[in-house]
C-alpha cells in the first residue's frame, strides 16, 4: 500500500504498480531520464513510484538533488536480487553496498588508487600512451587505406581505456586486438543497454527469474557477470603470481597485502576484492568510452567545433609532440569540448540509486526506510538554467576568457557517494579528445552520416555511428 504523505505520483496498479505507465513514458521520449522529467512536470521535483517489489522517488531539480546526496539517511544502495546476483548472492564491492563495509572499501580504494596515480603526473603520463597507442592505431588503417578510412567510433575506445585504468588495478595492460576481452566489452556494453538505473524486470518481479529467467533478463544478467568476474579472477591470479608483499606494482598488490595483515574484523576478503575489481571495471570503462563517443559523435557533426579545437591546439601545441595534461589550463576550447561531453551523458542519465537508510522527510513527504532513491542528472546539467540546453556547445563554459564551471554541472553526482574516479575521467577525455584531433580530422562518411538518437540504459551512448578518418599532419 501507498504509505500516507508519500510524495506524488502515478496510479499504483496491483502488481506491477507503475511499471506500466513508466515503460509508456519510456517508449513515448525514448529514454527514461526524459521519462521522469515528464513525472517531475507533472508531480514536481520529488516524484513517488512503485516498480513492482520496489518503492522508487526520482529527484528532479537541482536544489532537491543536492539536499538528498548531501543528506547521510539518503547514502544507501538499494537491497535486492539485482545488487546481490552479480555477486555470489551477497551484498559485495563499494558501488551496491553501504554501511560500515562500503565506508572501509571505498576509503582503501580512494587511497590506494591514488597511490599508484589516480590524479596525479603518472597517470596523465600513462593516458598520453594509450592515446598514442590509439593514434598509432588509426594511422596505420588510414595509411592502408590510401589516405583515408571509415571506423566504427562509437565502440573503438574500449580497450585503451580500460588499459588507462588497469595499469593502476592490475600494472597490466591489454591488447587493443585481444579478442576476448573486446567480446566481453561487446557483452556488457549490451547489457547496459537493456538494463536501466531503476532495475530490470527480473528485479522488479523476482519470481520471474524462476518462471522464465531468459525473458526477464536475468540470465543474460548473471552470465555476463559470471564471464567478467572470470576475466577477473584471472587478473588477480597473474598479480599472484609476482607478489612481494610490501612491494606493491598496482591496487591488486596492495589488497593482497591487505588480506595477509594482521588487521582483523573487517570487511577485506578475496570475495570483496573481486567486486571491488568488478565495480571499477564496470563504472569506470563504458562511462568514460561513451563521453568519447558522444564527444566525437557532435565533432564529427559539426565540422565548425572541431575546426576551433584544432585551431586551438595547433597555436599551443604545435605539430611536434602530444597535447598532455599540463596544456589543459591553455587548451580552454578543447577542455569545453571534454566538458559539454560529459554534460550530455549526464543529461540522458540517473545518478546510481540510492536508498534511504531510515524513515525520513524530503521536500515534506514522508520517505519509509529502504525506498530507493534515483537523482535523475538531466534535471541539473540541463535544466532551464543552461541556454539551448539540448545544444552541443562547449563555449557555454567559456566566460571573460576562462573556463568557468556553473554551480550545476555534476555529471559525477555529489555528497559522499559521488564518483570516485572523476579525476581519471576528466583526464581521459580531455587527453584523448586533444590527442585524437591534434592528429586527424573527423568527416561525415559518404552515405553514412551520423544521427543524434541514442541508445537507452544504465549508461545510455549513441547509436552505431562512423566516420571518415584522414591525418592532419
Ligand atoms: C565520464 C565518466 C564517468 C562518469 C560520468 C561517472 C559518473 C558517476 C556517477 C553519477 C556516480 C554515482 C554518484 C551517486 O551515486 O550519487 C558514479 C559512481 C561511481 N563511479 Fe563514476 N563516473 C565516471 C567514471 C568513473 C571511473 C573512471 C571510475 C573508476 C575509477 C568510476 C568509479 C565509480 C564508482 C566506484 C562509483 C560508486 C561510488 C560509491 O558508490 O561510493 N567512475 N560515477
Amino acid at each position: 500500500r501507498k504509505p500516507k504523505n508519500f510524495p506524488p505520483g502515478p496510479a499504483w496498479l496491483p502488481i506491477i504498480g507503475c511499471g506500466l505507465e513508466l515503460n509508456r513514458l519510456r517508449q513515448k521520449t525514448g529514454f527514461m531520464s526524459k521519462a521522469t522529467e515528464l513525472l517531475a512536470a507533472k508531480y514536481g521535483p520529488v516524484v513517488g513510484a512503485r516498480i513492482g517489489v520496489d518503492r522508487v522517488v526520482f529527484i528532479y531539480g537541482h536544489k532537491e538533488y543536492r539536499e538528498f546526496s548531501s543528506r547521510e539517511e539518503f547514502n544507501g544502495r538499494p537491497i535486492g536480487v539485482f545488487y546481490t546476483s552479480r555477486t555470489w548472492g551477497k551484498r559485495r564491492g563499494v558501488l551496491f553496498t553501504d554501511g560500515e563495509s562500503w565506508e572501509e572499501q571505498r576509503s582503501f580504494v580512494v587511497k590506494h588508487l591514488k597511490e599508484f596515480g589516480m590524479g596525479k603526473k603518472n597517470m596523465s603520463d600513462m593516458i598520453e600512451g594509450e592515446c598514442q597507442a590509439m593514434i598509432n592505431d588509426i594511422g596505420k588503417k588510414v595509411d592502408d587505406c590510401g589516405g583515408k578510412c571509415v571506423l566504427r567510433m562509437d565502440n573503438i575506445f574500449g580497450i585503451y581505456i580500460l588499459n588507462t585504468l588497469w595499469t593502476m588495478m592490475s600494472a597490466r595492460k591489454h591488447s587493443p586486438y585481444d579478442n576476448q576481452l573486446k567480446h566481453l566489452q561487446d557483452l556488457i556494453r549490451d547489457l547496459i543497454y537493456n538494463v536501466h538505473m531503476d532495475g530490470a524486470l527480473f528485479s522488479h518481479f523476482p519470481i520471474l527469474r524462476y518462471i522464465c529467467p531468459g525473458y526477464s533478463g536475468y540470465s543474460t544478467f548473471v552470465n555476463v557477470h559470471r564471464q567478467t568476474l572470470e576475466f577477473l579472477r584471472g587478473e588477480v591470479e597473474e598479480c599472484k603470481k609476482g607478489f612481494v608483499p610490501s612491494d606493491h606494482r598496482s591496487f591488486i598488490d596492495a589488497y593482497l597485502d591487505r588480506l595477509i595483515s594482521s588487521e582483523t574484523k573487517t570487511s577485506f576478503s578475496e570475495d570483496q576484492l573481486l567486486a571491488v575489481c568488478l565495480d571499477i571495471f564496470m563504472a569506470g570503462t563504458e562511462t568514460c568510452a561513451k563521453t568519447l563517443a558522444f564527444a566525437f559523435l557532435y565533432l564529427t557533426l559539426k565540422p565548425d567545433i572541431q575546426a576551433k579545437a584544432q585551431e586551438e591546439i595547433d597555436a599551443v601545441v604545435g605539430p611536434h609532440r602530444l597535447p598532455t595534461i599540463e596544456d589543459r589550463p591553455r587548451l580552454k576550447y578543447v577542455e569545453s569540448v571534454a566538458l559539454e561531453s560529459m554534460r550530455v551523458l549526464a543529461g540522458l542519465a540517473h545518478c546510481v540509486p540510492h536508498r534511504a537508510l531510515k524513515d525520513t522527510h524530503l521536500n515534506g513527504y514522508f520517505i519509509p526506510k529502504d525506498t530507493v532513491i534515483i537523482g535523475n542528472l538531466r534535471g541539473v546539467v540541463m535544466d532551464e538554467s543552461w541556454p539551448d540546453k539540448e545544444a552541443f556547445q562547449p563555449e557555454r563554459f567559456i566566460k571573460d576568457g576562462r573556463v568557468q564551471i556553473p554551480e550545476n554541472y555534476i555529471p559525477f553526482g555529489l555528497g559522499k557517494r559521488r564518483c570516485l574516479g572523476e579525476a581519471l575521467a576528466k583526464a581521459n577525455v580531455f587527453l584523448f579528445v586533444a590527442g585524437l584531433l591534434q592528429q586527424f580530422k573527423f568527416s561525415i562518411a559518404p552515405y553514412q552520416p551520423p544521427t543524434e538518437e541514442i541508445i537507452d540504459g544504465l549508461t545510455p551512448g549513441p547509436k552505431p555511428f562512423v566516420a571518415l578518418i584522414t591525418r592532419r599532419q
